[in-house]
């Protein structure tokens, strides 16, 4: 720790010493902490931050430069699930299934955020949308893992890991271990979860100051989900990598019910394509829908990120009436081990900053707690796609949004991205599993359901169907189950339920 003497200085030396204007009004143990917290700072890039911030905040960021020169990636950089044929996608699972048995593929979860549009005030993996069997995120995607070794081993006779990094904040890390512990890791080796921490940046006013949030406390947030290239490197998380044997990593962000980790498709894809970077897309469904878009900037891939694109861009059209902006970055990501090595190593510094104006709140001079009605301070954030410039062979991947993407990110109340629209995705994809299976379904008074061949992911299904990850990652190995079974709604296929159906048999 930094004593009071060589932290004043290299305030004063980065013109910020307003940061302890309150320092002779706070307790002995106040000032300890915040004597920690600030050594803990950055110092020698205070100065820098702090201009760069006040410079972007005066800059129109309604239409980036960005938006300028974009293009959008033309159809043939994009494999997609919809259309290509069996062989391909069979030989691209296969390939990705021989990678996983062979333990070199891993997943990373980007679980840094905050969640403020959910309104919680807990990690977003813990949220549990109301399902039957009352899983969280968190426990969805474990049991995915879980799964993915399971099929990777029967088909290859292995015994395989998929590691699982979590990348979390000062938010996120403290409640994000203890629910793991107190749900004995859902099941995974404790070993093979590896958690670490990103960095947190001090907030920022319009005019380059460090916001204070209480007197001895700055106003601090996560670095962006960019920021897991500095902290790969913080958390000596490329070693660890490298030491298992690690060399495909599916990067993935937490709100996504649908996710597929360690899509063997995507991954196999990827690697067959000899990519070192790539990402999944789903076909925008309209042009103010809050996804980022991949796309060319100046010849390069990128995505320019929602809030970024013009909406007379994002609502450009082709002569047949498609989207031009039309591949919606889902936050699902391929790299290679090497890939991410080279950018923590050489480019990470070069990330670009984008700016948030946020609603901070902050002590005023006479030390009154404020919480300000309109932004008053920068937020600034690195993302995790700001990489693509970097790779050498760069693809996308087009898959279903209705099988594969339906985040979390509102409130209930919201139109869209809800807890409810999150827990329809999911029943309606299982319900759709069930009858292409061969079941059918009864009401709780032992009616008849009718079937209805296309669920879509905003509407109910006609009976409440929920499988568990454990007995099914795809849909895979439900003929068996559920083969000619009438169902009563609700109905829930766990492992205890699958074994009962076999051995009835
Ligand atoms: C920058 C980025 O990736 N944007 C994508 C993100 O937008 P969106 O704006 O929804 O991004 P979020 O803020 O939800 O963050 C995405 C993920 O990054 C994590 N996180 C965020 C901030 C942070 O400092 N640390 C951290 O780990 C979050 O926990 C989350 O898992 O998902 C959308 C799809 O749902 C995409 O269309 C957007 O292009």
């Amino acid at each position: 720790m930094l004593s009071f003497e060589e932290i004043k200085s290299s305030l004063e030396h980065a013109g910020q010493s307003h940061v302890l204007q309150f320092w002779s009004e706070l307790s002995g143990d106040d000032k300890n902490t915040f004597l920690v917290e600030l050594s803990q700072l950055d110092l020698n890039e205070l100065r820098e931050h702090c201009e760069r911030a006040a410079e972007s905040a005066k800059a129109d960021h309604s239409a980036t430069a960005a938006d300028q020169q974009i293009e959008p990636v033309s159809s043939e950089f994009i494999g997609s699930i919809r259309k290509s044929d069996h062989t391909a996608l069979t030989g691209w699972e296969n390939e990705g299934f021989l990678q996983i048995s062979q333990n070199r593929v891993a997943v990373l979860l980007l679980a840094g955020g905050q969640g403020t549009r959910l309104g919680v005030s807990y990690p977003k993996g813990m949220y549990n949308v109301g399902l039957p069997s009352s899983k969280t995120l968190y426990q969805i995607q474990a049991e995915r893992i879980c799964k993915i070794q399971e099929l990777a081993n029967a088909k290859h006779g292995s015994k395989c890991t998929v590691p699982w990094y979590i990348m979390t904040s000062e938010f996120t890390l403290d409640p994000t271990k203890k629910f793991f512990q107190e749900n004995k890791y859902f099941g995974l080796d404790p070993s093979d979860v590896v958690m670490f921490e990103q960095r947190m940046i001090p907030a920022v006013t319009f005019d380059g100051k460090v916001i204070l949030q209480d007197k001895g406390k700055i106003a601090m947030a996560p670095d962006g989900n960019g920021g897991l290239y500095r902290a790969l490197v913080d958390n000596k998380v490329l070693e660890n990598m490298e030491e298992r044997g690690v060399e495909y990593l599916h990067v993935y962000c937490v709100d996504n019910i649908l996710v597929k980790m360690a899509d063997p498709i995507f991954i196999g894809f990827c690697v067959s394509k000899g990519a070192d970077c790539g990402a999944k897309v789903v076909e925008k469904a309209y042009p103010a829908e809050p996804v980022g878009v991949v796309c060319k900037v100046k010849g390069v891939y990128q995505v320019v990120e929602y809030s970024e694109l013009r909406p007379e861009t994002a609502e450009q059209r082709d002569p047949g009436g498609e989207l031009v902006y039309s591949a919606g970055n889902i936050c699902n990501h391929f790299f290679t081990r090497p890939f991410l090595n080279e950018v923590a190593q050489k480019f990470q510094g070069q990330l670009k900053q984008h700016v948030a104006l946020k609603k901070v709140p902050f002590v005023d001079r006479e030390g009154n707690l404020v919480k300000p009605t309109k932004p008053n301070g920068i937020k600034m954030e690195k993302f995790v796609f700001d990489v693509f410039q970097f790779s050498r062979k760069f693809v996308a991947f087009e898959v279903l949004r209705e099988e594969e993407f339906s985040p979390l990110k509102n409130a209930d109340g919201a139109p869209l991205d809800t807890p409810t629209t999150a827990r329809q995705s999911l029943l309606a994809q299982h319900y759709r599993w069930a009858m292409a299976a061969g079941a059918s379904f009864l009401d709780a008074q032992g009616k008849s359901l009718p079937p209805r061949p296309r669920v879509t992911r905003d509407e109910d299904p006609p009976a409440v169907c929920e499988i568990s990850p454990l007995v099914s990652f795809f849909g895979e190995g439900l003929e068996q189950l559920l083969g000619q079974k009438v169902l009563t709604t609700p109905f829930l296929l766990d492992e205890n339920r699958a074994k009962e159906l076999l051995q009835a048999q």
